[in-house]
Order: structure tokens, then sequence, then C-alpha cells
């Protein structure tokens, strides 16, 4: 099955500065990937690289089996919805469709209006008077109209209030499963991330620092809570990710472990959420600066 996304030793420098390092990837089809890492970690360069907007400095992407943006009939594949949901202020709603169909051959005009009627949307309301919610629900109208195989967000619901983000997350999965697509979403709420994603990559200063499926990676991870010199003791092949109250007697480690901690032992094992995860490898790679750990591939082996 082709990979919806493969990156091998993918760079990407402005000048001196890498924006991006060595990443490696190779994510499934059919997932839902949640993109996470701190601000400038590089996500917004990694999705525009998958777009095509930008070529690699080094290495290589495919996106959909093919190089980015290689020609119509692979543009046609590829919906993006760029950070801050542009949209042209004197052009009308239905403008915006007439100019979408106009764009892409596979437009799809019954599913532009069936959103459109769902979001409420007038389609004779001026695009510029449109409110962050609606403006971002119109951008993915147009990006889930050209019925493509990826849609690709970034950071799409970031200024929205608690229920419109809420709402936007709906309307995108319900075009996900209706398209039958793949997507990738950026995102800092990683509340978010867990609702709708089933893929997890997390950057950090320019490198992959942890990519897999979300069950994988949460059933390979454990909380392990004891005594410090305790946990010195967790057996071979466990790896502290991160450790909290390392000084106390009641420390806390999230840590990797390719099989079950033995029962019995002086620590307790409880499971982790998504959340938790994301911010032990964040965690980590502060304190490594940008030395990346091992990714789930390489975890699973
Ligand atoms: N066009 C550019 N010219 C120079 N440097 C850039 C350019 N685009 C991005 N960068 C730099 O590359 C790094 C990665 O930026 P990027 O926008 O990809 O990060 P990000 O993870 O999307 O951040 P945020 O969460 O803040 O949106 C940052 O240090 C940024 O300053």
């Amino acid at each position: 099955m082709t990979p919806v996304l493969e990156a091998v030793r993918l760079g990407k420098r402005y000048g001196r500065h890498h924006a991006l390092t060595d990443c490696d990837l190779n994510v499934p089809p059919g997932r839902v990937i949640g993109l996470v890492g701190p601000n400038g970690a590089g996500k917004s360069t990694l999705l525009q690289l998958a777009c095509g907007l930008i070529a690699p400095s080094s290495g290589t992407i495919r996106v959909l089996g093919a190089t980015p943006a290689a020609g119509p009939a692979h543009l046609a594949k590829v919906g993006f919805v760029a950070q801050d949901t542009p949209v042209y202020a004197e052009l009308s709603v239905a403008d915006h469709l007439r100019m979408g169909a106009r764009l892409n051959p596979g437009w799809d005009r019954a599913l532009a209006q069936r959103r459109l009627a769902r979001i409420g949307l007038d389609p004779r309301q001026k695009a510029g008077r449109l409110s962050g919610g609606q403006r971002a629900q119109l951008a993915l109208t147009i990006a889930a109209a050209k019925r493509p195989e990826l849609l690709i967000f970034d950071e799409p619901a970031a200024a929205l209030d608690p229920l419109a983000r809420h709402a936007f997350l709906d309307h995108l999965m319900e075009s996900v499963t209706e398209l039958g697509a793949a997507a990738i979403l950026s995102s800092h709420a990683l509340p978010d991330v867990e609702r709708v994603c089933d893929y997890l990559i997390v950057l950090a200063g320019s490198r992959v620092h942890l990519a897999g499926d979300v069950s994988q990676l949460l059933a390979s991870h454990v909380r392990v809570t004891g005594r410090r010199s305790d946990l010195a003791a967790l057996p071979a092949g466990a790896d502290v990710i991160t450790l909290t109250d390392p000084s106390g007697l009641k420390s806390t480690a999230v840590v990797r472990a390719d099989r079950a901690l033995p029962a019995g032992g002086p620590w307790t094992v409880t499971d982790v959420g998504l959340e938790e995860l994301v911010l032990a490898y964040l965690g980590r790679a502060d304190q490594t600066g940008t030395q990346p750990v091992p990714t789930a591939a390489e975890a699973h082996r």
C-alpha cells in the first residue's frame, strides 16, 4: 500500500537556519495524522514541503507515492488549508465556490452546496465579513469539494473559540469519512489531536522525535511511579523518556517499554494518555537540545 507521506533524510534550510533536519517518515494510508510540536519546530515547513509549495534542501519527500505537486493530476489529489485560512475579502462565498469549480477538474458541486447548507453559510456573504470560524469552514468546504485523497491543514482551528473548534473538527472528520481521504493536521491543541487523530508525529527543534499509530504508541509507553532508586532498576529495553520529581521519594517517569514490565516490581505501572506522551517527548527534546530520540519505527524494531 502506497504511503500517504514518505520522507527520507528530508531537510529544509533557510540560509544557515535548519527548519527541518534528517526527517524520516513513512505514514501508511488512511490515517488522520496529528503533527505537533512547539513554535518553530518545523511543522509548517513540513506541510509546505508536502504540498510542493517549497522544495527540500536535502533528502526526499513523496506524497501519495509521487513528488509533491508533480503535475495537475497530483495537485488535484491534495487539498491544503493554510495557517490563516486565507480568503478573498471582496469575493462572496458563492464566488469562492465558482472559482473552486473553475480551477479544479474533479470539483463536487453537490458536496460544496451540501456543506454550505450544513454549516449555515449565506452564499451571498462577502468572505471578508466572515468570522474566523466561518472562514475556516469555507476553506474546509473548498478543500473537500476538490475530492482530494489527502487533506492538509496547518493549524486550522488555532484562532477559533472552543465551540467553533469543536464544530470545525466535527466537519473535518465528516469530510475525511465522506471522501475516504487521509488528513494531516498540525495543531498545538493536544486534546484536539487526541480527539481526531490516529497517527502522531512529534516534531521539535527541526527533527522528528516520535512517529507512529497512536494506539501502538500508547501501548508501548507506560507511566511508572516509584522511588527514584527503584526506577533506575527498570529492566533492559525500558527507556525512560522523562522523569518528574527526580529527587523525591515518589518519582514519575514516562517509559517506553517494548515488553510489559514485570509484575510485582517496586514501582506502579499505569497507562499514559496522548497528551502526557507528547509532553514527555517534548520535555526530553527540550533537555537534549536537538538530539532526536528513536521514532516509533525504531521503537517497534
Ligand atoms: N520563509 C522562511 N524564511 C526563513 N526562516 C523561516 C521561513 N519559514 C520558516 N522559517 C524558520 O524555520 C523554522 C520552522 O518554522 P515553521 O514555521 O515551520 O515552524 P512551526 O512548527 O510551524 O511553528 P509555529 O507553531 O510557530 O507555526 C522557524 O525557526 C522559522 O523561523
